[in-house]
């Protein structure tokens, strides 16, 4: 699996957490930024890294802001983008199974560390269970095609 990662200036401390989770759990990640503290605006980050999960470069995204709801409606805007906005590890485990989410998004004012990296790790763990989830995903498809 490979995972790309991007935040905003409010989301860097869990960014370094989910770091810290994807290398002992051995996932290979590249981290697009942002590199610096000043304030930046979530769509230049979101936008890019959803297209390089959406053109097949990368399997799956974390994406952090304050809310995760600016990264979360940027990135479902990319087709083939299924973002499931996550602060809780029931929904983390359940968008996979379920909605086979290839983006999960945290919001770093919302959730603390110990919180998110308990969430990533469900998320990235579980597989989807497809059925008559994919017959609802392959709805989406069909629409996202129109
Ligand atoms: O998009 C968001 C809110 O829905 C993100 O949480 C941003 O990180 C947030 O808006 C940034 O806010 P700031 O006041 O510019 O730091």
């Amino acid at each position: 699996m490979k995972v790309i990662i991007t935040a905003d200036h409010a989301g860097m401390t869990i960014r370094n957490e989910v770091k810290d989770l994807l290398e002992e759990m051995e996932i290979e990640f590249e981290d697009v930024g942002c590199s610096c503290e000043s304030s930046v605006d979530y769509p230049d980050y979101a936008l890019p890294a959803a297209e390089r999960i959406a053109n097949g470069e990368f399997d799956r995204g974390i994406f952090i802001c304050g809310t995760g709801i600016g990264m979360s409606i940027a990135a479902n805007k990319v087709k083939g983008i299924r973002c499931a906005l996550t602060h809780d590890v029931y929904s983390a485990k359940l968008t996979r199974q379920h909605n086979n989410s290839n983006v999960i998004a945290l919001g770093e004012r919302v959730i603390g560390p110990g919180l998110a990296r308990e969430i990533a790790k469900v998320w990235l763990e579980t597989e989807f269970d497809g059925g008559r989830h994919a017959n609802r995903i392959d709805k989406i498809k069909t629409y996202e095609e129109k």
